[in-house]
């Protein structure tokens, strides 16, 4: 992957023994770019100025702009931030990390806190509690230009523009969204690897009631190919997104990411879109279109047994011997 002069190197990044293909990377008036996004696939987009008013938003100016509003930061005990949803309770689940809230201060101290043993990560939707100085620069983004694209593509409403900082050596581990996203990189430097709904097989989601659901449970820096055995065949799409930079980020694409080691802060903003309603029903079926049903008959069948230990059994007996 070439840095661009000087930005960063490679030895900045984690290794993984899957190939990773380049993403496709355009300027923002080539029609390709369009072309790709029409097509629900990633391409990175140089050039929008989405959010060119937020580039300077580093750590002081933030302090010095954001407001007195309290912050939800994630507390973890090492490098990776594996999104769980507290609303999916199981017995034996233990979160991964700690939820907290803060004032935008308290957390600046705590990066800024040379002994400390924890990593943090803060995401917050952007709303009316910011300053005013930081409503001017988000009034200030490209709206006209990204909804176009909302239009170009029949999607759905802006569900929620979500701040997030992130700190250098941060892993959001590999999970999919059911949105389409815009997420635009304002200032540092984060590593996105993609992966197409057609490698739902390889990446072994967690089960729909699970807290970690829509994640994989396949731990990329030690993958248990005795569990997971197909996450061998898994190919990914990569690349480095620095300031000014927005990817289209296609629902139900699976996407890992990671803030590069020695790069400091990297603040980034997402643009959530209700996907268009799925077209009519084609066959062959696409990927989304079986991930989607899958969702829904795992739904379907958990609302039916109340159990999750029956489904195992259930699906067994329907399909065992008889849809082989
Ligand atoms: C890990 C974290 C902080 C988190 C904790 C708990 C609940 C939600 C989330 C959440 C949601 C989105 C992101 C941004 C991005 C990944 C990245 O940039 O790291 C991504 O996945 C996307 O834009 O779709 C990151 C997070
Ligand atoms: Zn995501």
């Amino acid at each position: 992957m070439m840095a661009e002069w000087n930005a960063w190197t490679d030895d900045q990044l984690k290794t993984y023994n899957f190939p990773i293909h380049p993403l496709p990377i355009c300027s923002v008036n080539d029609p390709q770019a369009e072309e790709l996004i029409k097509e629900q696939k990633p391409v990175v987009i140089k050039g929008s100025e989405l959010i060119s008013t937020a580039q300077k938003w580093d750590l002081e100016y933030l302090r010095e702009h954001i407001g007195d509003g309290e912050f939800t930061v994630y507390e973890s005990d090492s490098e990776s931030f594996k999104y769980y949803d507290d609303k999916k309770v199981i017995d034996g689940f233990t979160p991964p990390m700690k939820q907290r809230r803060m004032i935008f201060s308290e957390f600046y101290d705590a990066i800024k806190n040379k002994n400390r043993t924890k990593k943090y990560y803060l995401q917050q939707p952007l709303n009316d509690k910011v300053g005013p100085q930081i409503v001017v620069d988000f009034i200030n983004f490209n709206w006209k230009w990204i909804k176009q694209q909302q239009m170009n593509n029949n999607w759905g409403p802006l569900t929620s523009n979500l701040l997030l900082i992130s700190e250098e050596g941060n892993v959001t581990p590999c999970h999919y969204d059911e949105q389409e996203n815009f997420y635009s990189q304002a200032n540092g430097y984060k590593r996105v690897i993609l992966f197409p709904p057609s490698q739902y097989k390889y990446l072994y989601p967690h089960p729909v009631y699970h807290p970690h659901d829509r994640q994989s449970q396949v731990d990329f820096d030690e993958p248990n190919l005795k569990l997971f055995p197909k996450f061998k065949k898994v190919v990914g799409f990569g690349t480095v997104l620095g300031p000014g930079d927005v990817l289209y980020l296609p629902s139900y694409w699976f996407h890992y990411f990671e803030t590069l080691k020695n790069s400091g802060i990297a603040t980034a903003i997402t643009f959530w879109y209700k996907a268009a309603p799925v077209g009519n029903i084609t066959y062959p079926l696409t990927a989304v279109q079986l991930m989607a049903m899958m969702r829904n008959t795992e739904k379907m069948i958990l609302e039916a047994l109340k159990d999750y230990k029956q489904v195992d059994i259930f699906w067994n007996m329907l399909a065992a011997g008889r849809y082989c």
